[in-house]
């Protein structure tokens, strides 16, 4: 038995997400509540298929929670969300989520530091396809070539040897977005990715961001609305649990709702 091949029918099959009608997310009436308080209120979102999408609010807008929904983390009180036209994301858990397709990228960089940046790619490579890759001894040749393709998508090719935990803060977030895309995810969830960041590393994350658009779907909370305004085509205000405005960043900034609850507090 070659120990660098698995059985097919070990590896697991993802379900193919149906986005003939160009939406990739459809989230209607959600409710959330934590003690009686509602974090998100009938909240109304559709996300179209491989778009660049960023999600701002002021703090306790709801943001997290959307996420937290979206991935299974925290099950809703009411509503319904929906991955393409088929997939009920209510019935599934966080791990069959990712399974699904959809990845999810914390604000603080989890990479394993102790690991070369290529290492870190091959576990997350083979996290992706299931236990029994995962435990299989070495990578084929499109294995490595998916992992070397990442390396140039991040642009870390010529870190591929460093331990993880050498890397400066931008690599290890750029490191982690790889590590997703490793698993080719339809979806990728985003929090904060400049958090922390130089100018020139935010600059890079622009490029690295709008470049995944396209091939995936792309969904980013961020603060920074210099960065939001350098990276977004489509821009949705979260208030109080809802969508409060839609638009260009032009348009949202503009928007009086949003200048009065939002923008204006912080101008
Ligand atoms: N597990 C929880 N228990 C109680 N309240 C919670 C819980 N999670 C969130 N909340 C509350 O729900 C509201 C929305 O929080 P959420 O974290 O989704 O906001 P956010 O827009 O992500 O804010 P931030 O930008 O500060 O991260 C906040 O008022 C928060 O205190």
């Amino acid at each position: 038995m070659r120990r660098d091949t698995t059985w097919p029918f070990l590896i697991p099959r993802r379900r193919m997400v149906d986005v003939s009608k160009d939406i990739i997310l459809y989230l209607e009436d959600l409710n959330v509540s934590f003690d009686g308080f509602r974090a998100l209120n009938n909240l109304n979102l559709y996300v179209n298929d491989g778009e660049l999408r960023c999600l701002i609010g002021a703090n306790g807008a709801g943001k997290t929670t959307l996420m937290d929904v979206i991935t299974g983390k925290t099950r809703c009180d009411s509503g319904s969300a929906w991955f393409g036209q088929n997939i009920d994301l209510l019935a599934h858990d966080e791990a069959e989520i990712a399974q699904l397709g959809i990845g999810r990228k914390f604000q603080k960089p989890t990479v394993f530091e102790a690991h070369t940046v290529f290492h870190n790619l091959e576990l997350s490579l083979r996290c992706g396809k299931g236990v029994w890759r995962a435990l299989t001894a070495r990578l084929s040749g499109s294995e490595r070539d998916r992992i070397d393709e990442v390396l140039s998508i991040i642009g870390l090719e010529s870190s591929r040897h460093q331990l993880a935990g050498a890397l400066s803060h931008g690599q290890k977030q750029w490191l982690e977005i790889g590590m997703l895309l490793a698993a080719e995810p339809r979806l990728l969830l985003v929090d904060e990715p400049v958090a922390g960041m130089t100018a020139e590393e935010a600059e890079r994350t622009a490029e690295l961001l709008t470049s995944l658009a396209g091939k995936h779907t792309v969904i980013v909370v961020e603060h920074d609305m210099e960065f939001v305004r350098s990276i977004a085509r489509t821009v949705t205000v979260l208030h109080q649990g809802s969508v409060l405005a839609e638009g260009t960043m032009d348009q949202v900034q503009n928007n009086r709702d949003v200048v009065e609850v939002y923008l204006g507090e912080g101008a």
